[in-house]
């Protein structure tokens, strides 16, 4: 892809992630890349949202959404992942999800990428310091740890909690609500821990990444810290993110996936 070519730009859902993706492109934040079409589920929602769509910017269903787009953002609730996901991998075109939580549910998508020449870009998205942490993965990793603080609001309604019936409403105090694997935590957080699921596909996998998920009245943040302990480095790193319209969502999300769409077509691109 060189400077002169556009890159054209999809975007499945438009909620807390993707409106504000789709607002700063289409005010052309990055040059060289458009939107090109989006896939929503109520088109005269998303033109009141944003007048622009549906002239330049087509609607399109999810599995077409690739047809005519470069890359397709996947901003969607977990369960519609694979829909988009396969239309996208299927036409060898460039996926950068969201629900990355869902990546751990579907692997055999990075080998149907493989077969299909198509790639799949996880955008740092609520979390940071996945720069270090692939650099750690390039030694010996001895350990990865995140734990992660959000205000009650941000993790009412996780099937965690509905399993075992746990209400968060009222809560005065700090309460610890889960303690186990990015894996179980990503079965258990679809919505909520997205990031624990990046988290362990830059460094050592689902199952050796260790996740606490803290219901936490005192904090206004979505806030997320991560330790690791390698042959090379140890890093500890915080990141405190407000919350978007969606409470389970930090306002810190958007801004990546343009960072992403930026590295893709930038003649400088700072860190890997
Ligand atoms: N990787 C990360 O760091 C983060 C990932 N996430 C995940 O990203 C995803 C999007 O997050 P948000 O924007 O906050 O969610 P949201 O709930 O605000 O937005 C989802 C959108 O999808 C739309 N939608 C529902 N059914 C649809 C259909 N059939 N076709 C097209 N659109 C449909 C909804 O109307 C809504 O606008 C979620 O899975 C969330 O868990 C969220 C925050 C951080
Ligand atoms: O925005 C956040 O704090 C993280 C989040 O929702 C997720 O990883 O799913």
């Amino acid at each position: 892809m060189t400077s002169k070519t556009p890159l054209r730009v999809g975007i499945a859902g438009l909620g807390a992630v993707g409106l504000d993706v789709a607002r700063r492109l289409i005010d052309g934040v990055i040059e060289g890349v458009t939107l090109t079409a989006v896939a929503v589920r109520d088109a005269d929602k998303a033109r009141r949202a944003l007048p622009q769509l549906g002239d330049l910017i087509a609607f399109r269903s999810m599995s077409a959404l690739a047809d005519d787009c470069d890359v397709v953002v996947e901003c969607l609730p977990p369960a519609l992942f694979r829909e988009v996901a396969v239309a996208t991998i299927d036409k060898g075109r460039l996926f950068m999800p969201l629900s990355v939580a869902q990546l751990l549910k579907n692997p055999d998508l990075i080998t149907r990428a493989k077969e299909k020449g198509a790639r799949i870009l996880v955008p740092t998205g609520a979390l940071l310091g996945l720069d270090a942490v692939r650099a750690a993965a390039e030694g010996t990793i001895h350990s990865v740890k995140m734990v992660t603080r959000k205000p009650p609001k941000g993790l009412e309604g996780a099937p965690y909690l509905v399993e075992r019936s746990v209400s968060l409403e009222g809560l005065k105090e700090p309460r610890k609500i889960f303690d186990g694997t990015a894996r179980e935590g990503a079965i258990g957080f679809p919505a909520n821990v997205n990031v624990a699921a990046a988290l362990s596909l830059a460094g050592v996998g689902p199952d050796r990444t260790q996740l606490e998920i803290w219901a936490d009245p005192t904090v206004t943040r979505n806030t997320h810290t991560i330790t690791v302990d390698s042959d090379a480095m140890r890093l500890s790193m915080t990141i405190e993110s407000i919350p978007s319209e969606n409470p389970r969502t930090g306002k810190s999300v958007a801004p990546s996936v343009i960072a992403a769409l930026r590295g893709l077509v930038s003649e400088l691109k700072v860190g890997s």
